[in-house]
């Protein structure tokens, strides 16, 4: 579960997050929209310790991200797939960070399976990983730990329409087995399929949230998030 109560960031004098509040509850994936500089990324790195919040505070399973005892098996974080060690091969990345959060052995080889990067693709070098390459690889870092809670920053970026088919049901198949996913997006379309709720962003706050029903009704929902979002676009 994810708790987010007034969370706010500003830099000098402009707020990128101004007083943000939602919940991720258990088995639920929950989408985080906003056009292009509407401060999703900045929030998921307040929910994961990496940015200082300026108000407010953000939990993860009941305690700040940064208090966890070992973060990497309670909260899965996938923030830059780019930003990988380019010199070592896939499973060479993945198996140092197996030993770092304790996971066992079997555990690289079973998950790239799962993302598709077993065989020749695990023995190439990350730097020539294609970006739909390197998100896979990000999750399979994000799954090692067996988290509860996942946070996944635009996962979707690269992927062909059948990696953004695998990574939905991978992220259905996390929160109906009892996970927390919130990943976010500046697409709509690419979440409305697999997230149970959504918030959206604009211009650091959240202009709405909740069920696909209650955003839209039975009316466009792509309609009514330009509406939500008009005049944030920086
Ligand atoms: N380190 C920083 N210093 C100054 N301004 C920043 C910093 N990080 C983010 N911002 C600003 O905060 C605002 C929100 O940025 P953020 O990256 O969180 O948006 P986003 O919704 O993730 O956008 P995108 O979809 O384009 O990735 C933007 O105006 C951005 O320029």
């Amino acid at each position: 579960m994810i708790e987010v109560d007034e969370l706010s960031k500003s830099y000098g004098r402009r707020a990128a997050v101004d007083g943000v509040s939602f919940r991720c509850e258990r088995g639920t994936v929950t989408g985080f929209l906003g056009p292009n500089g509407a401060g999703k990324s900045t929030t998921l790195r307040m929910i994961c310790g990496l940015t200082r919040p300026t108000r407010g505070r953000a939990l993860v399973c009941g305690a700040p991200f940064r208090a966890l005892a070992n973060p990497g098996r309670r909260c899965g974080v996938l923030l830059d797939a780019a930003a990988q060690h380019a010199g070592r091969t896939g499973r060479e990345a993945l198996a140092l960070s197996a030993r770092i959060v304790g996971a066992p052995p079997g555990r690289v080889d079973e998950l790239l399976e799962l993302v598709g990067l077993a065989g020749p693709a695990a023995r190439r070098r990350v730097g020539a990983y294609s970006l739909g390459m390197r998100q896979r690889l990000g999750v399979a870092h994000a799954l090692l730990g067996e988290p509860e809670v996942l946070v996944l920053d635009e996962p979707a970026n690269g992927l062909d329409p059948e990696g953004i088919r695998w990574m939905r049901r991978l992220l259905r198949a996390h929160a109906d087995g009892g996970g927390t996913v919130l990943l976010s997006s500046h697409l709509l379309a690419e979440v409305e399929r697999v997230a149970d709720r959504l918030v959206v962003i604009a211009g650091g706050r959240v202009v709405a949230q909740g069920t696909r029903a209650q955003l839209a009704g039975a009316g466009d929902l792509e309609e009514e998030f330009l509406r939500l979002t008009d005049g944030a676009r920086s």
